[in-house]
């Protein structure tokens, strides 16, 4: 649905050109939940500003619907652009005017009559669950109703794609997580393409199918977002999926671990979706004459699936306990030992 190739956006400063996008290469898909991740300055917003047109690459080209945004202008761009949506880190609402006014404006812009207009406001207020508050001005709401009238305003003309820029950045957890369950129920509901920009795993981790990860203009790594956390790659991702996993928890309890158990080894099992529900610990113990005490471990919970991580010690002789790693190996899960001896 939306295809960018072999794309560099260089902007002339004064101390010279600066690649602030580098050879990316994306296609996103009809209805998925596609995030973009990145540190400060890794090239998220000009990304987004290249797929809303608001930028022209300097080479390559960008194509929404079979139709090149980078090349199009004017009326044909504006055409383009009603159907790519966009909401804010800050909301961007216009503070004069009520929740139903502001949520209206883009269909005053598209010309759409009056009657019409106060009809869709209805079923948009009541989609983002602002029902009783069309009348309230910005100022007297909290900051998820903001944004649930950013994303209302955004829906008004039926877009194509849902651009989400740092969305839920300025708001509590509690909150980031309610606008994050909306934009899934807006996703599915209307089979509506968001893109995300973002620097928290956990939006990621929260409501993306994919994810690409992004340092120094470049898309690092991409791929499903279950399996970018099962086993990423590069440094940077793996920094951002250890600040969610737990894993540096893990690290830890592995180190202080290894200092209690001066026999037998410590195993460190990672398994994915089904198997998350498969007794596949309890079967290994009954297949081999060996005592397992499961330690440490955790899941998370992605759009397509679970994924954990359990640290397991395992005491009996060697040819049992290397017996019993291979069964874990056989039966599909990433098992490796992580005790010293
Ligand atoms: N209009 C511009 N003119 C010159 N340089 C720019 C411009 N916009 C962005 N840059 C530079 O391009 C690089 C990427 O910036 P960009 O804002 O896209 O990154 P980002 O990942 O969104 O970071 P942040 O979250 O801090 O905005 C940075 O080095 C930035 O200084």
């Amino acid at each position: 649905m939306i295809s960018l190739k072999d794309i560099k956006k260089i902007y002339k400063t004064k101390n010279g050109d600066l690649t602030a996008v580098n050879d990316v290469n994306l296609d996103i898909r009809q209805g998925e939940i596609f995030g973009i991740i990145g540190y400060s300055g890794a090239g998220k917003s000009t990304m987004i500003r290249l797929l809303n047109g608001l930028e022209k690459p300097s080479t390559g080209s960008v194509t929404i619907n079979g139709q090149e945004i980078s090349k199009s202008t004017g009326a044909e761009l504006r055409a383009m652009r009603q159907k790519i949506s966009m909401i804010f880190q800050h909301f961007n609402l216009l503070w004069s005017r009520t929740v139903a006014e502001n949520i209206e404006f883009p269909l005053e812009i598209a010309g759409v009559p009056k009657e019409e207009r106060k009809k869709r406001v209805d079923e948009l207020i009541e989609l983002v669950g602002l029902f009783g508050r069309g009348n309230a001005y910005p100022s007297q709401l909290s900051g998820g109703q903001k944004q649930r009238v950013g994303i209302a305003r955004a829906l008004a003309n039926n877009p194509e794609v849902l651009l989400c820029d740092e969305a839920t950045s300025a708001l509590d957890p509690e909150t980031t997580d309610a606008i994050l369950d909306l934009l899934l129920d807006i996703n599915k509901r209307l089979n509506l393409t968001i893109v995300l920009i973002t620097h928290e795993m956990h939006v990621i981790q929260k409501i993306c199918d994919r994810v690409a990860v992004m340092e120094a203009g470049k898309v690092v790594e991409m791929g499903d977002v279950l399996q970018v956390f099962q086993s990423p790659q590069q440094k940077i991702t793996k920094r951002f999926v250890s600040k969610i996993s737990g894993e540096d928890q893990t690290k830890e309890a592995i180190r202080e671990l290894n200092k209690s158990y001066r026999s037998g080894k410590l195993i460190k099992v990672t398994f994915v979706g089904e198997q998350t529900n498969e007794p596949v610990i309890s079967h290994m113990m009954k297949k081999f004459a060996i005592d397992a005490n499961i330690v440490h471990g955790s899941i998370q919970h992605t759009q397509s699936g679970p994924y954990g991580t359990l640290i397991v010690h395992l005491e009996g002789n060697v040819s049992d306990v290397q017996a019993a790693i291979q069964f874990l190996q056989d039966s599909n899960l990433q098992a490796e030992v992580v005790s010293n001896d």
